[in-house]
């Protein structure tokens, strides 16, 4: 509501529970805000970490575009607040954790076309919704996507988000295995990054690993640069087809994401959800 923006909240606001995933910069908790018992997660900060990571304007940057977005498959940023050497971000509490962990649970770590068709289809209305206000996310990969109660997709953490177009300030941290050709090369970039990325986590979803993995860096860097993915027997035509629509070197070239709502891969599998 517009009141968790208004009032400042305080750490004694919420009674804390249990630790729910460990970070780089932090750690999240269960927390129940203790006038309304609503449950929430609260993922501390600490300022000297992100002093020392030279990120405080990403972490600005995030709060400003988080607080504006409202949409059933984007995690929501309630709020914030600080004491004196922390930064606390008060989140939506997706009750059934990471997808990533989720996907490491199947048997040869992939899921089924269905429910991999399922996750895209909601991507896609999500990431819709961000490009229509000129937001990309940037860091779309397994760690970011949360599940909610009913196992429904969440996409979380904007902390690399940025309104399009935009030059990438900072050199990359992290995996590359998600990132567009473009991003490499440190060229300009637009929404079409996040087409990319839905391709690599369709990838992903459906044989069990990102479609550029290479033993050494520079390797997964040539394959990138090159699009070198070979697609296992398994995997429908349909979805091979859609697969290679997305991992395109072009960002102009490739399929938009009312395209990607109107594939048949996607109207087949996940039809109902549409
Ligand atoms: O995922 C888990 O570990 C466990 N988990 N399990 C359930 C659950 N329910 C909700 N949230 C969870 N985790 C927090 C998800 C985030 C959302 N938004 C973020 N933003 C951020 O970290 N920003 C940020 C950090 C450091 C520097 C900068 Cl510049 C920006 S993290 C949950």
């Amino acid at each position: 509501s517009a009141a968790a923006q208004d009032r400042s909240w305080r750490l004694d606001d919420f009674d804390i529970g249990r630790p729910l995933g460990k970070g780089k910069f932090g750690n999240v908790y269960l927390a129940r805000e203790k006038a309304s018992a609503y449950i929430v997660a609260l993922k501390v900060l600490y300022k000297a970490q992100l002093c020392k990571g030279n990120v405080e304007h990403q972490l600005r940057r995030e709060i400003e575009i988080q607080s504006h977005l409202r949409h059933p498959h984007i995690l929501r940023l309630f709020g914030y607040f600080h004491d004196a050497n922390r930064v606390f971000l008060i989140l939506e509490y997706a009750a059934r954790g990471e997808l990533y962990k989720e996907l490491h649970r199947q048997p040869g770590s992939r899921f089924p076309e269905a429910r991999s068709a399922t996750y895209i289809a909601s991507l896609a209305h999500a990431l819709a919704y961000c490009h229509a206000k000129s937001v990309i996310h940037r860091d779309l990969k397994p760690e970011n996507l949360l599940l909610g109660l009913r196992g429904e997709l969440k996409i979380a953490d904007f902390g690399w988000s940025v309104h399009s177009p935009a030059n990438r300030r900072h050199t990359l941290c992290g995996t590359p295995d998600y990132l567009p050709p473009e991003m490499l090369s440190g060229q300009e970039h637009d929404h079409t990054l996040d087409l990319w990325s839905l391709g690599v986590l369709m990838y992903e979803f459906l044989c069990g690993a990102p479609p550029f993995e290479a033993e050494e860096l520079t390797d997964t860097y040539r394959r990138i640069r090159q699009v070198q993915v070979t697609y296992p027997p398994h995997l429908s035509d349909d979805a091979v087809d859609l697969i290679r629509r997305l991992l395109v070197k072009e960002g102009k070239q490739r399929l938009p994401l009312s395209g990607v709502l109107r594939h048949p891969w996607i109207v087949k599998h996940a039809g109902p959800t549409l």
